[in-house]
């Protein structure tokens, strides 16, 4: 099951060998339990731990192996960032794919050999969605040939930039490039900041940490100002843009190349997202199976928790939303690899398609993400709440997805772009230009679905019922949008009065994706214990998301209510199915303890006399009287006691 998850037995097997080699190298290992340790002391802690992987990563991974690098991530560093995580996820690709030849020779060499630490530079105090309001200004001075670097107002500050406070001493900086007046709108810069040798913010920059956040706290995110702060021409990226020195533009290929490194982060968060949920289930479902409380039959000992019906409806759903999510994020990956490659070819006829399909899954999978997390915490009881589950931290880190890379409520708005398109072509009666990602929307629906009405219903029947909610929803929106219009409402309000509709035709969408998916890795599996285990879990996944969205296909009555019955009872049939297989669905995603960082998450389930032993271990604990008590408790109860006297 693991090669399923992982895409292939050559990279399960490799992490199960990194993570052995790991175990035997104690160094490597967190020094104490990471929430028992200050903002500072994790910051110092991951720069100590990420200084042994600069040293002897060869020694464990292929570093040209992206995966193995952030299965050793996940392991030694864990999830709550680190100084260099931006450096990896967005500096690095910023430059892969905007960068020319030449300057890919200058500064990604430096950085993959980590001579220079850098991030990515965009969101401002005053502007994070709206890029094209961008305040910092990038002006060409056509005499020196350089671009001054400004902020004008508070407004324009870099504001949230991961690893730039502290950490960093370059970015890759989005400003508005200004030549001789004009506007060209936000384009990437290469940025030193501080001295490469005394790493002091150099002369014209402002810079510093944003302070603590809801997690995610071992990166500094950092505020940075511009004080007419001068950089060559040849600082702007020039892969795709350029500008001569006589200050001439070159348009790109595309217009929105240069958000290829967004685009880089949102490929990849799915699988990361779907790996989170993971881990808080992996938690909650191996703590249900040893925690007891309660009886089923008054005769028979208390139960394991697991046992009980709401306990499987809070966590199997979301097991299999896991499932689902790892595989539609390895397409997702695939599709951005190719997309990558053409777009080196000068082929960007992909990139709409990508953005589209990136922006609806980002939002729907952190959302669904965030809810499973916390369903995972609520199901651990009172433990869940503490942080020995480590499900808090978990949830914290996983729920910023939601927000960053594109709030999610404005990345549903992208797809609804495409999705409205194409509902203009299947008006216009032209559907065979539809692409693959959209074709159903042409396609005609049956009446009524066939769920229940077959002897043995298979997924199509499934899928044909998403696609017709999909179908409906999205023509539905787009006719609202274009009735608003063809009252005299510019597109802009006409847009506004219907993305509530919109964003729902992106969901379903993009669920209808997650689905579509999960059914075609299903269908290659080939070996038959696997292909029985998963095909439940696709099961109970397409009855459970279905019940869900049912108003959609209630409403027009594709679906009957006796049709909604049954899809209720084949939830609750597998859910009692997929019992016995529940913590091996868990364990195969092979998640060490020390990558889990859990006290109830534990393999052993030896969980109570560890939560003993870990609340023992609290700073509080190293006195029995506190210095908060002898200073302010103790004299408080002896003044209550002396004014009783
Ligand atoms: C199996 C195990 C494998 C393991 C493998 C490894 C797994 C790794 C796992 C995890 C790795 C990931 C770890 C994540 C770490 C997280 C770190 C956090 C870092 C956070 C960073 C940031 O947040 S950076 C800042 C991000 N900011 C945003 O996202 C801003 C959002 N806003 C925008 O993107 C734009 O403003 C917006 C798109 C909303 C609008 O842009 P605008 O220019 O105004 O365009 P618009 O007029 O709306 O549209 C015009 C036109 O352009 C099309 N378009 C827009 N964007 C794109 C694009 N990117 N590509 C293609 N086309 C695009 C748009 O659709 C319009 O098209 P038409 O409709 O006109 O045709
Ligand atoms: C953990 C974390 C890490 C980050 N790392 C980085 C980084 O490394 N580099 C970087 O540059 N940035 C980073 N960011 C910033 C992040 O990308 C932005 O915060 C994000 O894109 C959202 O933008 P905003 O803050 O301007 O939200 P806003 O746009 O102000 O959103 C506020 C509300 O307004 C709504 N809204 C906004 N525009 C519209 C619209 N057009 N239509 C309808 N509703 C709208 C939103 O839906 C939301 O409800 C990070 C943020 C976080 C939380």
């Amino acid at each position: 099951m693991a090669a399923q998850i992982y895409s292939g037995e050559k990279y399960a097997s490799r992490r199960r060998e990194i993570s052995a080699n790991l175990a035997k190298r104690p160094e490597f290992h967190d020094s104490k339990p990471l929430p028992f340790m200050t903002r500072e002391e994790k910051i110092l802690e991951s720069s100590r731990k990420l200084t042994l992987i600069s040293k002897h990563m060869n020694e464990i991974i292929d570093p040209s192996d992206k995966r193995e690098l952030y299965h050793l991530n996940c392991e030694v560093l864990g999830i709550e960032g680190n100084p260099m995580a931006l450096h990896g996820d967005m500096f690095i690709p910023a430059l892969t794919a905007q960068a020319s030849d030449e300057q890919q020779e200058k500064w990604l060499s430096r950085a993959l050999r980590r001579e220079i630490i850098g991030t990515y530079a965009q969101t401002e105090l005053g502007h994070g969605t709206n890029l094209r309001k961008l305040e910092t200004i990038a002006t060409y001075d056509v005499d020196t040939q350089e671009f001054v670097l400004h902020t004008p107002q508070i407004t324009a500050l870099k504001w949230w930039p991961g690893n730039l406070g502290k950490s960093s001493n370059y970015a890759v900086v989005v400003a508005l490039m200004i030549i001789k007046g004009k506007n060209y709108g936000p384009q990437t810069f290469m940025v030193p900041l501080r001295d490469e040798k005394t790493h002091q913010p150099l002369k014209g920059i402002t810079i510093g940490d944003i302070g603590p956040k809801l997690a995610y706290n071992i990166v500094d995110n950092g505020f940075l100002g511009f004080d007419h702060y001068r950089i060559p021409r040849t600082n702007l990226l020039m892969r795709h843009t350029r500008v001569e020195p006589d200050g001439t533009f070159v348009k790109p290929p595309h217009a929105k190349i240069n958000y290829s490194a967004m685009v880089h982060v949102r490929s990849y968060m799915i699988t990361g997202q779907a790996i989170m949920l993971a881990y808080a289930l992996t938690i909650a479902t191996r703590y249900s199976s040893v925690r007891r409380q309660g009886q089923i039959d008054t005769t028979q000992p208390e139960v394991k928790v697991l046992e009980y019906q709401t306990q499987q409806h809070r966590l199997f759903p979301s097991i299999a939303r896991a499932y689902a999510f790892v595989f539609a994020g390895a397409e997702t990956v695939r599709l951005y690899e190719r997309v990558l490659q053409e777009v080196e070819t000068g082929n960007v006829s992909l990139m709409a398609d990508l953005h589209a399909l990136t922006s609806g899954l980002k939002s729907v999978v952190t959302h669904q993400t965030a809810q499973g997390i916390e369903q995972a915490r609520m199901a651990c009881g009172g433990h869940g709440y503490s942080q020995a589950s480590y499900i808090s931290e978990i949830f914290g880190v996983a729920v910023g997805g939601c927000t960053y890379e594109g709030e999610n409520l404005v990345m549903l708005q992208q797809l609804a772009r495409y999705l409205v398109k194409s509902a203009g072509l299947v008006q216009a009666g032209q559907s065979s230009k539809l692409g693959p990602l959209v074709a159903y929307l042409g396609a005609k629906s049956d009446s009524t679905s066939l769920i229940d009405r077959t002897p043995t219903p298979g997924f199509a029947e499934y899928v044909k019922t998403f696609q017709h909610i999909a179908r409906k929803q999205t023509l539905k929106a787009a006719q609202k949008l274009f009735g608003f219009m063809e009252k005299g409402d510019t597109r802009e309000v006409a847009w506004n009065k219907s993305t509530v509709e919109l964003n729902r035709a992106s969901r379903l969408h993009t669920r209808l994706y997650i689905v579509e998916a999960f059914v075609r890795r299903v269908e290659e599996v080939a070996d038959p214990r696997l292909k029985e285990v998963l095909t439940d879990l696709l099961r109970l996944h397409v009855n459970y998301e279905l019940l869900d969205v049912a108003a959609y296909a209630l409403e027009d009555g594709f679906l009957s209510s006796s049709q909604l019955d049954y899809i209720r009872e084949q939830l609750y049939f597998y859910l009692a199915k997929i019992r016995p297989n529940a913590v091996s669905l868990v364990d195969s995603w092979e998640f060490s303890d020390r990558e889990l960082r859990s006290v109830l998450g534990r393999r052993d389930g030896n969980v109570y006399e560890n939560l003993f032993a870990w609340a023992k271990a609290s700073p509080l604990n190293k006195t029995d009287v506190l210095p908060s008590v002898d200073k302010y408790l103790k004299p408080l109860m002896e003044s209550a006691r002396a004014s009783k006297l």
